[in-house]
């Protein structure tokens, strides 16, 4: 699976170990920043990521920042983006299981190293179920469309 990755400082450290994690399992991981754990801006890596999702070059993103929270803002303002911020392995399966999110928020603040890389696992392994699900993310898609104008 190709993957891209981005986080701000405050997600640096859990974005490098989501990198080598997923290297380790075979994925091609495209890192998209930040490079280091000095201050800076995560609507900018937020954005990275999420238009590089939009444009179908990824089927997935992975984000971090301190909360995961502000990231996932910023990634979430991109059209046909859903990502979503998650803390624990049932909200990861069900986000890509029921919402189909093409975009995984960890927070390095909150979740612990070896949570996330479950998290990460969780999230990657599921399939979107459709069916009702579509129906809801139409919904979701016309409420986009509303505002975009
Ligand atoms: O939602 C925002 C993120 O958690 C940021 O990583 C956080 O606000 C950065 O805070 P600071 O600049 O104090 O490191």
């Amino acid at each position: 699976m190709r993957i891209a990755l981005g986080s701000d400082h405050g997600g640096y450290v859990l974005k490098e170990e989501i990198k080598r994690h997923l290297q380790e399992k075979g994925h091609e991981v495209v890192d998209f920043g930040t490079n280091s754990t000095d201050s800076c801006d995560y609507p900018d890596f937020g954005l990275a990521v999420a238009e590089a999702v939009a444009s179908g070059e990824f089927e997935n993103g992975i984000l971090c920042c301190g909360t995961g929270v502000g990231i996932s803002i910023a990634a979430n303002k991109v059209k046909g983006i859903r990502c979503a911020v998650v803390s624990d392995t049932f909200s990861a399966r069900m986000t890509k299981a029921h919402n189909n999110a093409n975009i995984l928020s960890l927070g390095e603040r909150v979740v612990g190293k070896g949570l996330a890389l479950e998290i990460v696992d969780a999230y990657l392994s599921t399939q979107f179920e459709g069916d009702r699900h579509s129906r809801r993310l139409d919904k979701i898609s016309k409420i986009e469309e509303k505002y975009s104008k």
